[in-house]
């Protein structure tokens, strides 16, 4: 038993997969060996989520098929919506109503036959569903029945907003869907995988995921990225005037750094290209202009020389915010797609299941004299 201590679990194999692969070095993510370019580019968050759970990407017939299913678990029970509702009056967190929510939901699964994939499959389905049930409800307007002619991406902008969506961001909310789906064994990812290891049904690894992402050093860093570029316009200040001065009170910069990649994040590059397109055609290029300089800015600090560099994280609020998407729902949408991942890697893990369970270096007394209550 080796007393090594890896503080973070920083680089520890715990586990073989062959879903996703992460190469920090050169900044490359694939899925089952498919370039996230590529993915992001030419296939649907459904055509994805076949990749993940079911090991290829899908014939058009295969396709066809899956997307009907998926499309027919949409609806969310009563009592679950009239539980958002009440989460949404009380003033809760929409990742927190999330949580509850889906935790929730196994309460009206029919089954309830402990199949992952099954299970996973309502529950991915689901949670467009109650994300803007959710939102609706904060806005004082009834939730909007899914559609199940649209496409995920697009059945959801139209859940929100009670119209069908334009191509452009259909096109573009399903890329981001593609590219949050997986990314190894990230913490929430690993959140999903502790708990499935003990056989504790999905419902709980996806509960136990939202937690886990929910937090400012992993999901929880999109809406940090854009709160911070509002505190820049707030300030009055110019962009890199406003982080200089940032930089020097020892600010962590959200959106940037990453566990693994050392070079800039693929889907951050692929984020910020798309964050061009649509200011180009809106006109409205401010956050482009502010996440650009800030970038730049850092990297002529030597920050992104030191392996700190813009992850996944910092241009999507940018590209959400264009989209008239409300700011504390873009860490929801990050576990809209990321309950893809966690499903695929507890299916994964449990088929040659081992329970999770590292240990802890005691640094506590050795002993100690037992008091009484009543004497201490
Ligand atoms: C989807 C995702 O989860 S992607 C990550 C989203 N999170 C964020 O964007 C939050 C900001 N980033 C961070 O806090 C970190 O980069 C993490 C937590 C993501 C990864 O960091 P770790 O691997 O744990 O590295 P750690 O926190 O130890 O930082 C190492 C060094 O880089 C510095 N550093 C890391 N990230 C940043 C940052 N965003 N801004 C400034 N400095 C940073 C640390 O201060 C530390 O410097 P030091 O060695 O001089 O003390
Ligand atoms: O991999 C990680 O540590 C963080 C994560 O989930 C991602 O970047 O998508």
């Amino acid at each position: 038993m080796s007393n090594e201590l890896k503080r973070g679990l920083e680089g520890v194999l715990v586990a073989e997969s062959e879903l996703s692969h992460v190469d920090g070095e050169v900044g490359k993510l694939v899925y089952r060996g498919y370039d996230i370019e590529e993915l992001a580019r030419g296939a649907s968050y459904e055509e994805v989520l076949h990749l993940l759970w079911h090991g290829s990407l899908p014939t058009p017939a295969e396709l066809e098929e899956f997307r009907e299913r998926l499309a027919a678990e949409r609806s969310v029970d009563d009592d679950v919506i009239a539980t958002v509702r009440t989460l949404a009056d009380a003033g809760e967190r929409p990742m927190a109503a999330l949580r509850t929510a889906v935790s929730m939901l196994s309460a009206y699964d029919g089954d309830d036959d402990g199949d992952v994939l099954a299970e996973g499959s309502k529950i991915t389905a689901k949670i467009p569903t109650i994300l803007a049930a959710f939102e609706r409800a904060r806005q004082g307007e009834e939730a909007v029945d899914p559609d199940p002619e649209l496409s995920h991406a697009g059945n959801f902008l139209y859940m929100l907003t009670g119209s069908e969506p334009d191509d452009v961001s259909e096109e573009t909310f399903d890329m981001a869907l593609t590219l949050h789906a997986d990314h190894g064994l990230n913490a929430s990812t690993f959140t999903a995988i502790v708990i499935g290891s003990t056989m504790a049904d999905v419902y709980s690894s996806v509960t136990g995921g939202i937690g886990a992402l929910s937090g400012s050093l992993h999901g929880g860093a999109n809406q940090d990225v854009m709160e911070m570029l509002h505190e820049v316009d707030d300030s009055g200040k110019d962009p890199v005037e406003w982080i200089a001065d940032a930089r020097e009170n020892g600010r962590r910069i959200p959106g940037f750094g990453h566990r693994v990649y050392k070079v800039k994040d693929p889907r951050a590059k692929i984020l910020e290209e798309k964050l061009r397109d649509l200011a180009e055609s809106s006109g409205d290029g401010k956050w482009l202009e502010y996440t650009t300089a800030i970038e730049s800015y850092l990297e002529e600090e030597g920050l992104v020389e030191k392996g700190i560099a813009p992850n996944v994280d910092f241009y999507s609020g940018s590209v959400y915010d264009a989209m008239g998407i409300p700011m504390d729902l873009y860490t929801p949408i990050f576990a809209m797609s990321r309950a893809g991942g966690w499903v695929a890697h507890v299916h994964e893990y449990q088929d040659d299941n081992r329970l999770i369970r590292p240990r802890a270096r005691y640094t506590g007394p050795e002993t100690s004299e037992f008091v009484p209550l009543e004497e201490r």
